[in-house]
C-alpha cells in the first residue's frame, strides 16, 4: 500500500534555482499518475524526490502517513524505470533483471522464480542468457520493467521510459504498460512530455509549467476543461486553435464576435459567461470541433480561405485563413477542398473554450 502526499513540497538546487514550487498533490493507493509538461518543467525532479534521488526543500512528502523527507532511497520501496533503461552491459538479462533481488539477499530459488515469471509475463523468457546489446530497444525496455517488477515495490516510478522507442513500438509498449499496472496493483507515477501518452495511460493527469503545477484531472477533465491556454494547448492534435474577440450578452444569448465571425454558445456553455458583457476573450475552438454542412446554421459560422489540405489516413488536417488568422482542423478525408476555396465549417457551439484575454484562465471551467 502506498499513497503519495506532497504537502507544499518545494525544491531548491544548490545553484539557487527553484524546480518545484509550493506542490500540493496527493497520488492515491494503487493509482496511475502522469506528470505531463514541457521539457524543464520539473517532471523528473519531482519524480526524483518520490524516488529519494532529490531532496525536498520545503515542505514535506508523505508515504501513507509517514514523512519521508529525510528517508533514504533504499528504504522506500519504490523502483525506477529510466528513459536510458541503465542496464548492466555485462550482465545477462536473467542477472539484470535479478540484481536487485541478489543485492538484498534473496533466497536464490525465489530469485528464480520472480526472474522466470517476470520475464513470461514480458514474453522475454527466450532471451534470459543474452546480453543488452544484442537486444532491440523494445526488448531491453521489457528487461528495464523486468528488473522493476520483481522488486514488487510499493511505487512504481517511470522517466520516460518509452521516448527511444519508435512510434509502432511506443504504442504497444503503451498497452503493456497499463496492462502491467492493472496486473501489480501497485502505484504508478510516470512521466512524459508526449500528451498521447498521458492521455492513455493515467487515471488522473499533472500538466506542469515552470514548476508549478497547472491543472489536475482525470485524461477527460484535463482535455474537456482545460484550466488555462497552456493547458488546452499542451493537449490535442494539431493543438487547439485561438481567435481574440469580444464577448456580447443579448437577452440570455451569449455570442463571441470577431469581424465578421459571431458564434453563439451553446445554452450550457452561455449560463457561465452571462455576466461577461464586452469582455475582451481567447476563444478556443478544438481541432475536431466543426464539420461541414450545407447550411451552417447562423451562429456557428466559421468562414474563411483554405491555406493547407494535408491528409492524415482517414481525416485531413484542413488549414484555413479566419479573420486574418490560420486555424487548423481535422476534418473528413472525403470533403474535397482546394486552396484558395471560400468555405464555411459549423463549429460545435456546446465545445467552444473560452479564456480571459489577459489572464488565459477559462472563463467556464
Ligand atoms: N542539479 C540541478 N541543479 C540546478 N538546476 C537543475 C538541476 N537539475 C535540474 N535542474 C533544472 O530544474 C528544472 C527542472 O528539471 P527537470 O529535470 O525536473 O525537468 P523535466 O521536466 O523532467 O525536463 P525533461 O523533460 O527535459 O527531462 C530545469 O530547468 C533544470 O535545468
Amino acid at each position: 500500500m502506498a499513497r503519495i502526499l506532497f504537502e507544499n513540497a518545494s525544491k531548491r538546487y544548490p545553484n539557487g534555482f527553484v524546480a518545484l514550487e509550493n506542490l500540493n498533490l496527493e497520488i492515491k493507493d494503487k493509482e496511475f499518475v502522469v506528470l505531463l509538461g514541457p521539457s524543464g518543467c520539473g517532471k523528473s525532479t519531482t519524480l526524483n524526490m518520490i524516488a529519494g534521488l532529490e531532496e525536498v526543500t520545503e515542505g514535506n512528502l508523505f508515504f501513507d502517513d509517514e514523512t519521508v523527507n529525510y528517508t533514504p532511497p533504499h528504504h522506500r520501496d519504490v523502483a525506477m524505470v529510466f528513459q536510458s533503461y541503465a542496464l548492466y552491459p555485462h550482465k545477462t538479462v536473467y542477472e539484470n533483471i535479478a540484481f536487485g533481488l541478489v543485492m538484498r539477499k534473496h533466497p536464490k530459488d525465489d530469485i528464480d522464480r520472480r526472474v522466470r515469471d517476470a520475464a513470461e509475463r514480458l514474453e522475454i523468457t527466450h532471451l534470459l542468457d543474452r546480453r543488452p546489446s544484442q537486444l532491440s530497444g523494445g526488448q531491453r525496455q521489457r528487461v528495464a520493467l523486468g528488473r522493476a517488477m520483481v522488486r514488487k515495490p510499493a511505487v512504481f516510478l517511470m522517466d520516460e521510459p518509452l521516448s527511444n522507442l519508435d512510434a509502432a513500438l511506443r504504442i504497444s509498449m503503451r498497452a503493456e504498460i497499463k496492462e502491467l499496472h492493472r496486473s501489480m496493483q501497485t502505484t504508478f507515477v510516470y512521466v512524459t512530455h508526449d500528451q498521447a501518452e498521458a492521455l492513455t495511460l493515467a487515471d488522473r493527469i499533472v500538466v506542469m509549467r515552470s514548476g508549478r503545477v497547472q491543472q489536475i484531472g482525470t485524461p477527460d477533465e484535463i482535455y474537456e476543461h482545460p484550466a488555462n491556454t497552456f493547458v488546452a494547448s499542451f493537449l490535442g492534435n494539431p493543438p487547439i486553435n485561438y481567435l481574440d474577440g469580444v464577448l456580447s450578452v443579448e437577452g440570455g444569448k451569449v455570442t463571441f464576435v470577431r469581424g465578421e465571425t459571431r458564434l453563439d454558445f451553446a445554452p450550457d456553455r452561455g449560463k457561465k459567461l452571462l455576466s461577461y458583457d464586452g469582455r475582451k476573450v481567447r476563444l478556443g475552438i478544438r481541432a475536431e470541433d466543426v464539420d461541414e454542412r450545407a447550411e451552417a446554421a447562423d451562429g456557428e459560422v466559421i468562414g474563411g480561405t483554405v491555406t493547407s489540405v494535408l491528409p492524415v489516413g482517414s481525416d485531413q488536417f484542413l488549414g484555413l485563413k479566419v479573420e486574418g488568422q490560420e486555424l487548423f482542423f481535422r476534418v473528413n478525408k472525403d470533403l474535397r477542398h482546394n486552396y484558395g476555396d471560400q468555405i464555411k465549417l459549423s463549429a460545435n457551439t456546446s465545445r467552444l473554450h473560452v479564456f480571459d484575454a489577459d489572464s488565459e484562465m477559462s472563463l467556464i471551467g
